[in-house]
């Protein structure tokens, strides 16, 4: 991240790119699509173009398109914009990022090296070692590893400095946040923000039975997509499901959620109130046992 805005804290949705039912980007939505965030989930931060968002299946053009129409929409109403800027050539990278600087983003971030790479594997703990040195506006981390040692030893050694800790394993926030973390990056976050947020608060005020609650409820139903395969189609329709806003299928290779998945995710949806805003606006939203 580069901005030296304010540290970045609590939930931040990972977007999904909605698309037209032909494959291209659907930019009329995403004016709804924030505003859903900000008032149904209560999420006011985005990473944009990341895994979720199929930010490595679109064009340079239309990242950046993707880029300028999130910040547009997202003015005034948002909090803070990251730019996934991450690329296999070096050169796009450079020029994503330049790109998010101009039009204001409050950050940037970018995977590692992730096909032709100089090493198999790099612990976190170690990039971080000296990192302000060599980047001097860097500002946190991502971590979407399920290795807490990893992750604990990074906020362990770096207690002096101020950066974010944002874990991306959503059905394992509350262990991160034990060891640390200050928020979390995930796909979840766009349709069960609400549910999480809750859990950060009660975390907050120490009632930890009520965050574990709250975990628990989560991940059960994180837990039963996993197990029916889950990935960003899968999102796609969830988030369709939930927001009622329509996300489009998923840029091939990828292929669209089964009838089998919707049908299925939908009917667990409903028997843990969290399909909220259209089809249950009636229930009690708050019982999730
Ligand atoms: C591998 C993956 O997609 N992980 C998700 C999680 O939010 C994940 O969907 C969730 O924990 C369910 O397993 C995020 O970390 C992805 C993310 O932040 C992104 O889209 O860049």
């Amino acid at each position: 991240m580069a901005s030296r805005k304010k540290k970045l804290q609590g939930l931040v949705a990972a977007t999904i790119t909605p698309m037209t039912e032909h494959g291209e980007i659907n930019f009329s939505v995403i004016g709804q699509y924030v505003d859903y965030l900000v008032e149904e989930q209560g999420v006011k931060n985005i990473f944009v173009n990341g895994t979720t968002g199929e930010g490595l299946s679109l064009s340079v053009s239309e990242r950046r398109q993707v880029a300028e129409e999130w910040m547009t929409k997202g003015r005034n109403k948002l909090d803070q914009v990251v730019i996934h800027v991450g690329a296999l050539s070096l050169k796009e990278s450079q020029e994503l990022a330049r790109h998010a600087a101009e039009i204001g983003a409050d950050g940037i971030a970018v995977i590692a090296p992730f096909f032709l790479k100089p090493w198999d594997k790099v612990r976190a703990e170690e990039l971080l070692d000296g990192i302000q040195e060599k980047i001097p506006t860097f500002q946190g981390l991502k971590f979407s590893d399920t290795d807490l040692l990893d992750f604990g030893q990074c906020v362990d050694q770096n207690r002096e400095r101020q950066f974010a800790f944002l874990f991306g394993v959503d059905e394992q926030l509350l262990s991160a946040l034990v060891m640390g973390a200050t928020g979390a990056v995930g796909s979840t976050y766009n349709y069960l923000g609400k549910k999480t947020n809750q859990m950060l608060e009660a975390f907050e005020r120490k009632d930890f039975s009520s965050a574990l609650n709250h975990q628990f409820c989560i991940q059960r139903f994180i837990n039963f997509v996993l197990k029916l395969g889950f990935g960003v189609s899968q999102t796609k329709a969830i988030m369709t499901l939930v927001s009622g806003i329509p996300m489009g299928p998923p840029r091939p290779p990828l292929q669209r959620a089964s009838r089998e998945f919707i049908d299925e995710a939908k009917a667990r949806l409903e028997s843990l109130d969290f399909l909220s805003s259209t089809y249950l606006k009636d229930r009690n939203l708050e019982s999730c046992s």
